[in-house]
């Protein structure tokens, strides 16, 4: 069976994150920073270390089956590859600022003004959209301190905590898009075999990083309040105790509302309730 190959960032936000998931895909492979590519002992995958400017176009023209890159670098790029996954890491947003004491005030008031930014494309799009006419400055990075050196109005540039805008007096203004890391492949390899046997160890690393494994002692008499309150992957494992009149119940509970969850199983007659990481759901 043919080697696949898959890019990731080789240094940046993403790269660690990337590594990380495919080791939990359990592929074994050297993560040296001076070599570019990396062959995977126990899969048919090579992993190319690359800028991530270069992965989508990689992607496209099959260089590379698979990549994992920020939806902002795939849309600026405009190139045509089929999204397979989103991981759920990378998250941000770009947006449009302005210096605090400024008086732009509406997206019209961007009408002639220079905005500095490292997406021309997707900034020229939604001017356009939106029918406003900028000065689109392309620069290569640290787009956020031209405003104070005098060479823009205003900038477009990634968001995530803010941090960043705000060390330079600046303030969001107008969201463009938000984005996080995707898994891509070219539109030739989407179906094979081997692509969709990574996605599906992908899927089960992401959808066990999102639940938490819990088992819980209850009273039967409150055993149908609790498990009213545990939909679990089907439906929650129910085991007697030596103690006669008490079980222990054992599910999944997603990490998004756990606490909220954790605080009405409490009321509805939980006790010593364990709390586990998951490492994989298959399903
Ligand atoms: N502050 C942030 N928080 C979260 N994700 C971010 C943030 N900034 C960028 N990202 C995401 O991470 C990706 C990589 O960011 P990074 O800053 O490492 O890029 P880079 O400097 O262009 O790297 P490279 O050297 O590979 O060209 C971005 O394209 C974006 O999708
Ligand atoms: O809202 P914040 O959390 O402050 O993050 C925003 C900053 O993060 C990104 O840069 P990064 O730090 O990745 O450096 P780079 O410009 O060298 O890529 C982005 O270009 C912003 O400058
Ligand atoms: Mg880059």
């Amino acid at each position: 069976m043919k080697t696949l190959k898959i890019a990731i960032q080789k240094s940046g936000r993403l790269n660690e994150k990337s590594v990380e998931l495919l080791k939990n895909c359990g592929l074994n492979f050297e993560n040296y920073k001076s070599s570019l590519i990396s062959p995977v002992s126990n899969f048919p995958l090579e992993i190319l270390f690359l800028r991530d400017d270069d992965i989508p176009e990689y992607v496209q023209d099959g260089i590379a089956d698979l990549g994992i890159v920020g939806e902002n670098v795939i849309e600026e790029t405009e190139v045509e590859v089929s999204y397979l996954q989103r991981l759920g890491f990378g998250k941000c947003s770009l947006k449009i600022a302005v210096p605090n004491n400024n008086d732009i005030a509406t997206l019209e008031d961007l009408n002639g003004k220079a905005i500095a930014t490292t997406y021309p494309v997707i900034l020229g799009k939604f001017l356009k959209e939106k029918g406003i006419q900028s000065d689109i400055r392309t620069i290569s990075g640290s787009v956020e301190i031209s405003p104070g050196l005098g060479l823009s109005d205003a900038i477009c540039d990634l968001v995530s905590t803010g941090g960043t805008l705000k060390s330079n007096g600046l303030k969001a203004f107008a969201d463009v898009m938000s984005s996080e890391a995707i898994l891509i492949s070219s539109k030739a390899t989407e179906s094979n075999d081997l692509v969709q046997e990574l996605i599906q160890r992908i899927q089960s690393v992401l959808r066990a990083k999102e639940t938490k494994y819990v088992v819980l002692n209850v009273k039967k008499d409150n055993l149908d309040a609790v498990t009213a309150l545990l939909p679990g992957v089907k439906s929650p494992s129910v085991v007697p105790l030596a103690e006669a009149d008490w079980v222990a119940v054992h599910t999944v509970i997603p990490e998004r509302d756990f606490w909220d969850r954790i605080s009405q199983l409490k009321q509805a007659g939980a006790q010593g309730i364990v709390v586990m990481p998951i490492e994989k759901i298959i399903l």
